[in-house]
């Protein structure tokens, strides 16, 4: 079912969780709500199931206004962090309960409730466990009775809220490729809450990148990582080098440097800059080394270090406070014969987002980002 969330805003005694946030998710989606910590995830997530309402805003379920009804009616599957499964019920009684308290003219027979528990049991693949107690499983088995007893009911939309937060990391990452699996068998509309970045790469459809009760970007996973539309997403999904710099008639400057790097915009027609006090954001894998002077950055390193196939290197540039990061394959790294700390080198920005620097205003920078998202440029691939 499409769920549509149409400006929706949220107060709590005054103090604003939820500012002006529309999204459209749709049917058969997994969608990741992604965020630090009171980002207002949680509250988008108890707003869509009716556990909370809005100060503002409605929410649509396939077309129809839900905004008033009640959790019951919009039909929700709800799995928590820490669910609290029945303890004194078996695996078997705690899958079949949505089904079993249903109203007497809507409720399923004995027979169909089994069949439907014991179709369950296999899709969360915990065949053999329907006597046993919740005391009697690990978190991760806890955790698919859960879900399975979310899905009994056949829910019009499944909540998730950090549904793996609780359990160690292998056991993390198990379900969630078994989830993503089970999510391509099932279909259901999925959206779920999370604060780790992988997961929500790795896991959703798009991904819903949130920060003080605002959306900053919505994307499929490579969008958000590969075309950060704010300085924040940028910050957050993955790490970036901040650079200052000065826009100039479509050329961007480097600070201390008489350096330009010229732009085009990634359609292929020239992008019109605003001239001013920018921030250059470029990630560490996005540096190449050069050998010539034109449009390239010339730097010392300072540090050399590698690991898991990757070599990092740290660049002390004149006029920059912090060192630049670039990383590089290792055996790319090997073909270079100049790299040696104390050695100077030239490297160049291939992909890159600039935004307004957000030291003259933060406020106003903020929001000229989110206006003109635009503002993002790729390199010249001719250098
Ligand atoms: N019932 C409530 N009463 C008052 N303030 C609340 C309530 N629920 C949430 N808030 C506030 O709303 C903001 C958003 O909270 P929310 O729980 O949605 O964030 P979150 O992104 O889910 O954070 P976390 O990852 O820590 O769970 C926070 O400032 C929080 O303190």
């Amino acid at each position: 079912m499409d769920v549509s969330i149409k400006n929706i805003r949220k107060e709590f005694q005054g103090a604003i969780a939820l500012k002006d946030v529309s999204l459209d998710i749709r049917s058969g989606e997994l969608i990741a709500l992604l965020g630090p910590s009171g980002s207002g995830k949680t509250t988008l997530l108890r707003l869509i199931a009716g556990l909370e309402f809005s100060t503002r805003g409605s929410i649509y379920f396939g077309g129809e206004d839900a905004s008033a009804k009640s959790v019951r009616d919009r039909h929700i599957g709800f799995v928590f962090q820490h669910y609290a499964l029945f303890k004194h019920m078996t695996v078997f009684d705690n899958i079949a309960f949505g089904l079993k308290v249903r109203k007497k003219a809507v409720r399923p027979d004995k027979m169909l409730i089994a069949k439907k528990v014991y179709e369950l049991l296999e899709l969360v693949q915990l065949q053999g466990l329907e006597k046993r107690y919740p005391s009697q499983l690990s978190g991760g088995q806890r955790q698919r009775v859960a879900l399975a007893r979310a899905l009994a009911i056949d829910p019009t939309v499944l909540l998730l809220d950090e549904p793996f937060g609780a359990l160690d990391a292998q056991v993390r990452k198990d379900l969630r490729r078994w989830l993503r699996a089970l999510h391509a068998q099932t279909k259901h509309t999925t959206v779920f809450v999370t604060h780790d970045q992988e997961e929500a790469l790795e896991l959703a459809d798009r991904v819903v990148v949130m920060s003080a009760g605002a959306i900053e970007q919505v994307g499929t996973p490579n969008e958000v990582y590969d075309h950060p539309a704010t300085p924040f997403v940028y910050e957050f999904l993955g790490s970036a080098n901040v650079l200052p710099v000065h826009v100039r008639d479509g050329h961007i400057r480097l600070e201390g440097f008489e350096t330009t790097i010229a732009t085009h915009h990634p359609n292929g027609s020239h992008q019109t800059l605003v001239d001013g006090r920018g921030e250059l954001f470029v990630r560490p894998h996005d540096f190449e080394l050069c050998d010539e002077r034109h449009h390239a950055i010339p730097g010392i390193i300072r540090m050399i270090r590698s690991f898991s196939g990757m070599t990092r290197l740290e660049i002390a540039v004149t006029g920059l406070e912090r060192l630049i990061t670039v990383e590089m394959q290792r055996n790319h790294a090997k073909e270079s014969a100049a790299l040696a700390v104390g050695a100077r080198i030239l490297i160049r920005p291939r992909q890159f987002g600039l935004f307004p620097s957000r030291s003259d205003s933060a406020a106003k920078s903020a929001e000229i980002s989110q206006i003109h998202p635009h503002l993002r440029v790729i390199q010249d691939g001719a250098g």
